[in-house]
């Protein structure tokens, strides 16, 4: 099933994992205008390639399984630029909603890898996304090899060929997510011994 709900940054809270919890990720979708990121969102989510998607920004939630387990999937669809009263391509309030942005260009646009450049730099820049947080870039339209623009051999998808490797992607950024939960989760578990060490010992090892 999937819903689709208004962006907002409350939207997914950031606690998870564990049995007991329910684990949520919230992924986000940038790069230039038609480029293919509502097509690869559709695509992941219903199968489909439906070819016209319209000028809406949107979040779907999602249920997804891997390994067995659920995981509540938000995915925002965002739009290039934010709106004509601002050049800023992305909000402060979607990278700190994001745990993993998928950054998306065409293979037959050579400027929308540009725009990428330009979001890589503007996210470092910024810091408002999670240090932790995985980027993950995508070249889409693959099936349109004979008008290729930027010459890359890897990550390349297209989500009007298949359902596979959008599925991958998709995949990809939620492992990577997960992955680094674990990490942080075994950072805090190690500051915790600290901790505990330093109240015993009357030192502050930090
Ligand atoms: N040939 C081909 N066309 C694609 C592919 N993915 C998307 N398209 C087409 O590219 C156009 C733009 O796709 P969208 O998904 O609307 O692109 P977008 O990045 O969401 O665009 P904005 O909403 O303007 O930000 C549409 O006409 C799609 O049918 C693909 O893999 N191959």
């Amino acid at each position: 099933m999937v819903v689709l709900v208004k962006p907002s940054p409350q939207l997914g809270s950031k606690a998870m994992d564990g049995n007991h919890h329910k684990v949520e990720a919230n992924v986000l979708l940038l790069g230039a205008e038609n480029v293919g990121k509502s097509a690869l969102t559709v695509r992941f989510l219903t199968r489909r390639f439906i070819g016209e998607y319209g000028d809406i920004e949107s979040i779907y939630s999602h249920i997804d399984k891997t390994d067995g387990r659920e995981i509540s999937l938000n995915i925002w669809d965002s739009l290039y630029p934010q709106s004509c009263e601002t050049t800023e391509s992305i909000s402060d309030k979607q990278l700190q909603w994001a745990d993993g942005v998928i950054l998306v260009y065409s293979i037959c646009d050579r400027s929308s890898f540009e725009v990428v450049r330009q979001q890589v730099q503007l996210i470092r820049q910024t810091r408002k996304l999670s240090a932790s947080a995985p980027i993950i870039i995508v070249g889409n339209k693959r099936d349109l090899l004979h008008q290729r623009a930027v010459s890359s051999e890897e990550g390349r998808i297209s989500a009007a060929e298949t359902y596979h490797g959008v599925l991958l992607v998709f995949h990809e950024i939620l492992d990577l997510i997960k992955e680094s939960r674990a990490l942080k989760k075994g950072m805090a578990g190690i500051k915790g011994i600290v901790r505990s060490v330093s109240a015993v010992f009357g030192k502050k090892w930090e």
